[in-house]
């Protein structure tokens, strides 16, 4: 059952910044997906406006259907109802999200009780065990955030988006500010939490091994836009479009020790949203390009392996395996 139906998604920021430019994605109940793609492509965009949590003054157009209601067109109230208990979201840096001055048992049972309609006491029970449940002692709940270390913050924070029983979770960059020990055991604990308690997950990194590791399904963004989606392995191991494919080199494949040490980059940066080239708008970094990308965008199109990928090349082997041609792309 599809979950999260985000359907030509279009956001532009107060100013003219094309942050996310016709995503069609989905999510099936308790299905994991992960994002991938460099600082800016636009994927903590997509997630602030499945929570409807965009700056004033943004223009979005398309559909979010959460479990077949559209978030974009929901009044505030329902909005209200639906964070926390429908969808909830762990940032980047618990530092920022949580407040400073508040003990973090306390913040925990905020939504607990707004959603719950449950007393002060049996919030508190509730914080108690939500707590155990990210690992950490239930007597934390008297700490307030600076007294807790990075990795104990960030186990609070998954435990106030766990604490409404929601039906998708979204960790935005989850483990960014951690050190890679801690790193690592935050992704498990996430992981064992969603797959235990059959909730939704769409994590957000630009580390595409940890997505494999973690991910049953994977959309690769560039741009505003999905390069590549498919199953988390195949995409990982066997990108078809040339930017994705890139970004799986730039970082080690498990199971695969050799690639640890040889990392390859991609030069050049990503395009400014203000200022995005015509064509395909990964052209002037493609190592592959045609004449034809310069000028012509490409739609994901369907490709082997129950995967969609946007490209040219993709585009002239759907249409030359008809015809028994070999793939147009020359990689040397
Ligand atoms: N409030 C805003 N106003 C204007 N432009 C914005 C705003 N927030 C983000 N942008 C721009 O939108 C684009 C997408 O940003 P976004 O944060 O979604 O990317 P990202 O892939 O999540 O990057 P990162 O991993 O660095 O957070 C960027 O070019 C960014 O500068």
């Amino acid at each position: 059952m599809t979950l999260l139906d985000i359907r030509d998604l279009t956001v532009t920021y107060p100013g003219g910044a094309a942050a996310v430019r016709g995503v069609d994605l989905s999510v099936a109940a308790g299905q994991k997906l992960g994002i991938a793609g460099e600082s800016g492509c636009g994927k903590s965009t997509l997630a602030l406006a499945v929570l409807r949590l965009l700056p004033v003054g943004t223009r979005v157009s398309g559909e979010i259907l959460l479990d077949g209601e559209d978030v974009l067109t929901m009044r505030w109230g329902r909005v209200r109802a639906v964070r926390w208990a429908g969808a909830s979201i762990v940032f980047q840096g618990a530092m920022h999200a949580l407040n400073p001055v508040q003990r973090v048992g306390e913040q925990i049972a905020e939504p607990v009780m707004l959603h719950g309609r449950a007393t002060p006491a049996a919030a508190r029970k509730r914080t108690g065990e939500l707590l155990e449940q990210v690992g950490l002692p239930a007597a934390r709940a008297s700490a307030y955030p600076h007294e807790l270390s990075g990795g104990q913050r960030q186990r609070v924070m998954i435990a106030m988006a766990l604490a409404c029983d929601p039906q998708l979770v979204i960790a935005d960059e989850p483990t960014t500010a951690l050190d890679v020990m801690v790193q690592a055991q935050i992704l498990r604990l996430i992981e064992r939490l969603v797959t235990d308690q059959d909730v939704a997950l769409m994590m957000i990194s630009h580390d595409l091994a940890i997505l494999a590791d973690t991910c049953d399904r994977l959309a690769v963004m560039y741009a505003g836009r999905v390069v590549e989606e498919g199953p988390a392995r195949v995409v990982h191991e066997d990108a078809r479009h040339p930017y994705a494919e890139a970004l799986s080199m730039a970082f080690p494949h498990i199971g695969d020790p050799a690639s640890r040490f040889a990392p390859r980059g991609l030069p050049g940066d990503p395009p400014d949203p203000f200022a995005l080239p015509a064509g395909c708008a990964f052209h002037p970094r493609c190592p592959v390009v045609l004449d034809e990308c310069a000028t012509r965008d490409q739609p994901l199109r369907d490709v082997s392996h129950g995967r969609r990928a946007a490209c040219v090349h993709v585009a002239a082997t759907a249409s030359g395996r008809a015809a028994g041609a070999e793939d147009t792309r020359s990689t040397t």
